[in-house]
């Protein structure tokens, strides 16, 4: 019985340090991980500074960052690895459409259509990006360190009410922008006949997408305006399941 008692115990304390050891990896996982994105836009922004100090203009600061740019903005795709797996609570489908849209802009418009990166619409989304992700990701690192400005958490919960939807103007105005090289150059596109007997058709592809923001910004919108009530206000929301 005493030895059962015991066995019990020294089980609790393995798992309850199991546990312990667990959560120390995950917080200081999170914690580069956020400290490397703060790092990565912060480049970003001052790339983008300089650039524009220097040449006076906006036209080849696109090229001039592109590969930094695809390189953060896909390693975000981690962030839908950590809400899979349980680390964050956020949704993997609010986080995922998210990560997905953006790292879609980087590589399969603005990067892939030459004629398109000199327009304002470019610089627009890029720094509204960039002041949100530098904004984001180091609100995550001090809460992470129990060291969070207020200053931080309110822009982290205020910011995006602006930069969100001047964020989707830049890019819908991109995709806009690309549609006529798009058509013109078939890119993407596959025409019947082909050996597959498939048609696809990237020009009304673009067209779907920029429809798609209709039902699917507002959501992300709320979603942020849920957590802006929650974090601000204290407010107890019960999301739907996502
Ligand atoms: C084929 C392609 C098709 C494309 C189709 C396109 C349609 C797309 C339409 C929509 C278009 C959107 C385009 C985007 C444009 C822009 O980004 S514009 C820029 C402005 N944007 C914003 O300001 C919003 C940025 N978005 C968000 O912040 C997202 O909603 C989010 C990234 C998914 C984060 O939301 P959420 O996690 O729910 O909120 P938080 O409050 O930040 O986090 C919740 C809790 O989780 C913890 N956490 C999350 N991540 C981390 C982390 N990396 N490290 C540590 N902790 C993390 C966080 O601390 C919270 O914890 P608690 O406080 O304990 O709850």
């Amino acid at each position: 019985m005493a030895s059962s008692e015991e066995d019990g115990t020294v089980e609790e304390k393995e798992n309850n340090n199991k546990k312990r050891t667990k959560s120390a990896l995950i917080t200081a996982w999170l914690t580069f991980y956020n400290i490397a994105m703060t790092a990565g836009w912060l480049v970003l922004a001052i790339t983008m500074m300089r650039f524009y100090i220097q040449k006076g203009t906006h036209k080849g600061l696109y090229r001039s960052i592109a590969r930094t740019l695809k390189f953060f903005q896909t390693f975000a795709l981690v962030e839908v690895g950590h809400c899979a797996v349980g680390i964050v609570r956020t949704s993997v489908i609010v986080t995922g459409v998210q990560v997905c849209s953006r790292i879609y802009m980087v590589w399969f418009i603005t990067s892939s259509i030459r004629q398109i990166q000199n327009e304002e619409s470019v610089i627009l989304f890029l720094v509204v990006w960039t002041v949100t992700e530098i904004t984001r990701y180091s609100y995550y690192t001090f809460n992470l360190l129990h060291h969070l400005p207020y200053f931080i958490k309110w822009a982290r919960y205020n910011f995006f009410i602006v930069l969100y939807p001047l964020g989707v103007v830049g890019e819908l105005l991109t995709i806009y922008a690309a549609l006529p090289f798009v058509r013109r150059s078939g890119m993407y596109s596959m025409r019947l006949p082909n050996k597959y007997n498939v048609s696809f058709d990237y020009y009304y592809f673009l067209i779907i997408v920029m429809l798609s923001y209709i039902p699917l910004f507002p959501q992300l919108y709320l979603h942020m305006l849920r957590q802006r009530r929650r974090v601000l206000h204290g407010e107890v929301i019960v999301e739907k399941d996502d």
